[in-house]
C-alpha cells in the first residue's frame, strides 16, 4: 500500500512539473510577440517622424498643413534644428537633447508634434517663406539653437528676417491641442484653448520684497488648497510686515534664508516638495547696482543658479517662473511706437539689468539642457504700498509728505511704464496657471509717464507747487530713455491692467500718508542717489508690528501657532550665508582698529585681528596664512599719547610702526595679491596761497603735502609718497576723527570740548560712524590710490561747540585763543586744513556735508537737549 502510494505522489509531482514548465513557456511566448509588436510599432512610428528615440506615449499629428502654409519654392535652403521633448511633468528623465535628422525638402511642409503632456509642433520652414497661421499669439520663432528670433502675432508673416540668424525651425505649443483636428476648424478656438497648470507647493523667493509680497498674499488669499512656502533674506529693502495678511493663513510659511545657500534651498524643495518656484528675489535698485555691482552678480546671477541647480538635482519641479525686468532690453528710442516684444534681442545697459540678463540666460540653459519648464517674465515700473522708497513713487510721496524737494535726475524726461502692483500680482497669477513653458512674457502696460509728469502729479495731490519743490540732481552714469513693452502675448493669457493712473497713485499715496513709518528710517534712501549702504538694514524693522523671528537662524513659520521645523543643524548652520569676504584688521587696541570689528560683526563680515607687529614680516605672512583673508586693513599705527607731541620725542618707535612697519605690510599684501585699505593721515597739508582757509579750495588727491610741521605728520606725508608705489594699497586720508562716542578721549569733539582753550580754525573733519562703512565698502569694491576720507567741507571748532551746546549741555562754556598762543603749549605745530572730498563723494553720492553730517551722526543720536 505504501509502494503503491509513493508511485502516485511521484507521479503527481512529475505532471506538476510537466504543467509549470509548460506555463512558463507560453508566458514566455507571449512576452516576446508583445516586446516584438511594440518594438514594430515604435520604430514604425519612429522613422515616420524621422525621429529616434521616440516617447512611445507620444500623440501622432501629422498635419498636412496646406492650409496653413504655402511655401516659397525658389528658395531652397532647408533647414534643421535641435528639438527636446517637453513636458513640464517629467522634465528630469528628458534632460538628454534629441538631433532632428535633417528633413528633406520634400517633407517641409509637415508639421511633427512629439509629446502629449506638452505638445510642441515643428516643421522647418524656409527663408522667404510665407507662413499663414492660424490667429495664435505669442507664436515665437527659433533658431536652431533655441533662440526667439521673431515673434508672430499676426496671421501670416513672411520669412525674410535679417534677425532670424541663420537656419531656422518654426515651433508652435499649447497643451490641448485636439489630435487630429481639421485644419478647416477654427484652431484659435479648438487647438489652442488655453492650458491651465495647477501648482501644489509653491516656492516664492523673495517675498518680503514688494512685488513678491502682493503675489505672495493674493495667492494664499485666493488658493488655500496651494501651499505657498515664501523664502527671504529680509534684506534692507524688505520687510515681514508686508507678509502680515499671509501670516496666519494655514497654507503659508515664511522661511528666512538666503537663495545663494544651496543646502537651504535643497532642503526646502524636498522637505516642502515644492513643485513651482516663483522666484522674484534680487537686487533691484538701479542706483545700488551702479556702485555696488558684485553685489548684484552675487544676488541675481550665483543665487538664481542655485535655485536652478537645485531644481536640476531634485527634480521635482513643474514650473520655474523666473522673474525679470524690462530693462534687459536695454533703453526704447524715444519715438518708437512698436515696444520690444519677447524675442525682441536683450541689451541691458546698467549693471542691474546686466545681472537680470545674466540670470535669464542661465534660466534659459537649464531649460534646454535640462528641459527645466521655465517661464521667464519680463516686467515694467511697478508702484503701489508696500514699496520700499528708494524707487522713485514712494520716494516722491515720502519727501512731499516731508515737505522736502524732489530730486529729478537729469532733466526729467526719462519716462517709465507704471502698473500698478495689484493689476502685477493678478499678471503672475494669470503666467502660473496659463503661461506656457519655454515661453517669455512682457508684463507691461502703453501708460507711460515721464519722470517729470511724475513728480507734477504727485505735487498736485499734495497741493504743492511742483516749481517750487522739484529740484534737478545729476543724472545716473546712464539713465534709459523708456522701456516700450508689447504686452499682448500676456494679454492673450486674458490678463489686463484695470487700475488707472490717477486711481494707482491716489491709493499709494493713502497708503504712504497711512503707514508713514512702515519702513522706519528711510533717510538713506531718500537721498538723490541711494546706496545700499546707506540703509538701516536692521533687522528690528522687519519685526516692528510683525512676528519675532530669529535674526540669527533660518526658521520657519506658518501661522503664529504652527509647529516651528528647523533645517538640519548642520546643513544649514551656516545661516546668515556665507560672507565671500574675510579681513585681517590690523590695530585691534585703536579706536579705528576696534569699530571696524565691531561694524564686521554688524554686517556678517568675518575678520580676525593681526597677532604680529607691523615691522615684523614673518608674523605678518604667519598672520596671513592662517587667518586666509581676502582684504586687509591697516588701522595701527602711532598717533602718540595724549598726542602727537608724543611723536616727536620718541622717532625711531614713530618711523618702526608708522613708516617701516606700513610699507612691511603693503609689500607682504602684495606678495600675497591682497588689497591693504591703510588709514592714513589728511594732515599733511595746511592751508596755503593756492588753498586758502575759507575759499572753498581744498587740497586734491594729486597735490604734494605741504605741512611737515610735526615728526608725525612728516612720516606720515613720506610713507604715504612710497605707498604710490603699491598698486594693491587704498589710501585713507583720514582727518580730526569723529564719532558719536562722545565718551571715546580720541574723538575730536570729547578733546576740544575737555581744552580750556581752543582755536577756532574751519577744517575738513571725519566722522567715522558715516565713514568707516564707506571704508568696508571701499574694500569690497576694491578700490585703489589715494582717497581724501573726509566729509565734504569744513566745520571749524566753535561751530563743532556750539553745536555741543546745543545738543548737549546748554551749560557748557568755552574760551578761544590764537593759534600762536597755542603755539606755546603744544610742542609740535598742528595742521589746518580743507580737503577736497569730490573723489569720494563721486564714488558714494549719498556722502552727508560734515555738518549733516555732525548733526546726523553724532549729536542727534547724543541729544539731551530739547533742541
Ligand atoms: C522695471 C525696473 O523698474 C525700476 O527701475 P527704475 O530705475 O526705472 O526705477 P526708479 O524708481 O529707481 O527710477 C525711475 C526713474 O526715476 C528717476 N529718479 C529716481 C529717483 C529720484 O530721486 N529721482 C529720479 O529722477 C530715475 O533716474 C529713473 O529715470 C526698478 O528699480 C527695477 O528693479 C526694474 O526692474
Amino acid at each position: 500500500m505504501e509502494s503503491i502510494l509513493w508511485n502516485l505522489e511521484d507521479k503527481w509531482k512529475l505532471t506538476t512539473q510537466k504543467s509549470i514548465a509548460f506555463f512558463i513557456c507560453i508566458c514566455s511566448l507571449i512576452i516576446v510577440i508583445c516586446l516584438v509588436t511594440i518594438c514594430f510599432k515604435r520604430r514604425s512610428t519612429t522613422r515616420r517622424k524621422g525621429l529616434v528615440g521616440q516617447d512611445p506615449t507620444d500623440i501622432d499629428v501629422e498635419w498636412s498643413e496646406s492650409k496653413l502654409l504655402s511655401l516659397n519654392s525658389s528658395v531652397k535652403k532647408l533647414l534643421t534644428s535641435t528639438v527636446r521633448w517637453s513636458g513640464p511633468s517629467k522634465w528630469e528623465e528628458r534632460r538628454n537633447t534629441e538631433r532632428v535628422s535633417p528633413l528633406l525638402e520634400g517633407e517641409s511642409g509637415q508639421w511633427h508634434s512629439h509629446n502629449s503632456d506638452s505638445p510642441v509642433w515643428q516643421r522647418p520652414i524656409l527663408m522667404g517663406e510665407k507662413c499663414e497661421l492660424p490667429r495664435f499669439s505669442g507664436l515665437i520663432l527659433y533658431d536652431e539653437r533655441g533662440r526667439p528670433v521673431h515673434h508672430v502675432d499676426n496671421d501670416s508673416f513672411i520669412v525674410n528676417q535679417a534677425e532670424a540668424l541663420g537656419d531656422f525651425v518654426l515651433f508652435f505649443s499649447s497643451s490641448s491641442l485636439s489630435v487630429g483636428v481639421d485644419p478647416d476648424r477654427d484652431l484659435n478656438q479648438s487647438c489652442f484653448k488655453m492650458s491651465t497648470y495647477t501648482p501644489k507647493n509653491i516656492l516664492i523667493t523673495g517675498a518680503a520684497g514688494f512685488i513678491a509680497c502682493h503675489v505672495a498674499n493674493r495667492l494664499v488669499r485666493s488658493y488655500p488648497d496651494y501651499k505657498i512656502v515664501v523664502l527671504d533674506k529680509l534684506d534692507y529693502c524688505s520687510s515681514l510686515k508686508n507678509l502680515i495678511p499671509s501670516r496666519s493663513s494655514p497654507n503659508f510659511k515664511f522661511v528666512k534664508g538666503d537663495i545663494a545657500s544651496a543646502d537651504l534651498v535643497n532642503y526646502l524643495l524636498i522637505t516642502e516638495s515644492i513643485d513651482t518656484i516663483m522666484h522674484f528675489a534680487a537686487q533691484t535698485h538701479v542706483d545700488n547696482s551702479f556702485g555696488n555691482s558684485f553685489e548684484f552678480t552675487k544676488n541675481n546671477i550665483y543665487g538664481t543658479h542655485v535655485l536652478l541647480e537645485a531644481c536640476k538635482v531634485t527634480g521635482q519641479i513643474r514650473r520655474f517662473i523666473h522673474v525679470s525686468t524690462d530693462e534687459v532690453y536695454g533703453e526704447t528710442d524715444e519715438d518708437a511706437v512698436v515696444g520690444n516684444h519677447e524675442a525682441s534681442q536683450l541689451l541691458p545697459t546698467n549693471p542691474y539689468s546686466a545681472t537680470k540678463a545674466g540670470a535669464e540666460m542661465l534660466v534659459m540653459a537649464y531649460g534646454r539642457s535640462y528641459g527645466l519648464p521655465v517661464i521667464t517674465t519680463r516686467g515694467n515700473n511697478v508702484y503701489g504700498p508696500n514699496q520700499f522708497p528708494e524707487k522713485l513713487i514712494p520716494k516722491f510721496i515720502l519727501l512731499a509728505m516731508r515737505g522736502k524737494p524732489l530730486p529729478i535726475h537729469g532733466d526729467g524726461c526719462n519716462v517709465r511704464s507704471y502698473l500698478y502692483c495689484e493689476d502685477v500680482a493678478e499678471a503672475f497669477e494669470c503666467v502660473l496657471h496659463k503661461g506656457e513653458v519655454g515661453h517669455v512674457y512682457n508684463i507691461g502696460t502703453t501708460k507711460e509717464r515721464r519722470v517729470i509728469d511724475v513728480a507734477q502729479d504727485i505735487c498736485k495731490l499734495f497741493d504743492i507747487d511742483s516749481d517750487k519743490v522739484i529740484q534737478f540732481v545729476e543724472n545716473r552714469p546712464f539713465n534709459d530713455q523708456r522701456y516700450f513693452l508689447d504686452d499682448q502675448k500676456l494679454k492673450n493669457l486674458g490678463w489686463s491692467e484695470t487700475t488707472r493712473w490717477e486711481e494707482g497713485l491716489k491709493k499709494t499715496i493713502e497708503w504712504y500718508k497711512n503707514n508713514p513709518d512702515w519702513w522706519g528710517d528711510v533717510s538713506g534712501a531718500l537721498l538723490p542717489h541711494p546706496r545700499m549702504l546707506m540703509m538701516p538694514g536692521d533687522i528690528e524693522r522687519n519685526l516692528d508690528g510683525a512676528e519675532k523671528y530669529d535674526s540669527g537662524s533660518t526658521e520657519f513659520s506658518g501661522k503664529s501657532n504652527e509647529t516651528k521645523t528647523a533645517a538640519p543643524a548642520s546643513k544649514t548652520s551656516n545661516v546668515p550665508q556665507k560672507s565671500p569676504f574675510k579681513f585681517l584688521i590690523y590695530g585691534r587696541t585703536g579706536w579705528i582698529g576696534g569699530v571696524l570689528g565691531k561694524l564686521c560683526e554688524k554686517q556678517g563680515i568675518p575678520y580676525e585681528y593681526g597677532k604680529g607687529r607691523l615691522e615684523d614680516r614673518s608674523k605678518l605672512l604667519a598672520d596671513i596664512n592662517s587667518v586666509k583673508p581676502t582684504h586687509v586693513f591697516n588701522a595701527a599705527g602711532v598717533t602718540g599719547r595724549p598726542n602727537v607731541d608724543w611723536c616727536e620725542s620718541h622717532k625711531p618707535e614713530t618711523i618702526r610702526t608708522n613708516v617701516a612697519g606700513t610699507l612691511n605690510l603693503a609689500d607682504v599684501c602684495r606678495e600675497n595679491g591682497l588689497l591693504m585699505v591703510n588709514f592714513a593721515t589728511g594732515c599733511i597739508f595746511e592751508y596755503d596761497a593756492a588753498h586758502p582757509e575759507g575759499s572753498g579750495i581744498g587740497f586734491k588727491e594729486e597735490d604734494t603735502p605741504n605741512f611737515a610741521g610735526s615728526f608725525y605728520s612728516k612720516t606720515k606725508a613720506m610713507v604715504e609718497d612710497l605707498l604710490k608705489n603699491y598698486d594693491n594699497v587704498c589710501t585713507l586720508r583720514v582727518r580730526m576723527p569723529i564719532s558719536s562716542d562722545l565718551s571715546n578721549p580720541r574723538n575730536f569733539i570729547t578733546k576740544i570740548s575737555r581744552y580750556n582753550k581752543v582755536v577756532n580754525i574751519p577744517n575738513s573733519m571725519t566722522i567715522l560712524d558715516e565713514l568707516l562703512p564707506i571704508s568696508i565698502e571701499m574694500a569690497k569694491r576694491n578700490l585703489r590710490g589715494i582717497w581724501n576720507f573726509t566729509n565734504p567741507g569744513v566745520v571749524s571748532h566753535n561751530e563743532i561747540l556750539e553745536m555741543y551746546k546745543k545738543y548737549i549741555d546748554p551749560a557748557f562754556t568755552y574760551a578761544n585763543f590764537t593759534v600762536e598762543e597755542q603755539a606755546k603749549v603744544i610742542v609740535a605745530a598742528r595742521s589746518n586744513n580743507e580737503m577736497d572730498a569730490s573723489k569720494l563723494k563721486k564714488e558714494f553720492p549719498e556722502l552727508l556735508s560734515i555738518k549733516e553730517s555732525l548733526i546726523k551722526y553724532v549729536f542727534e543720536p547724543n541729544k539731551k537737549t530739547s533742541a
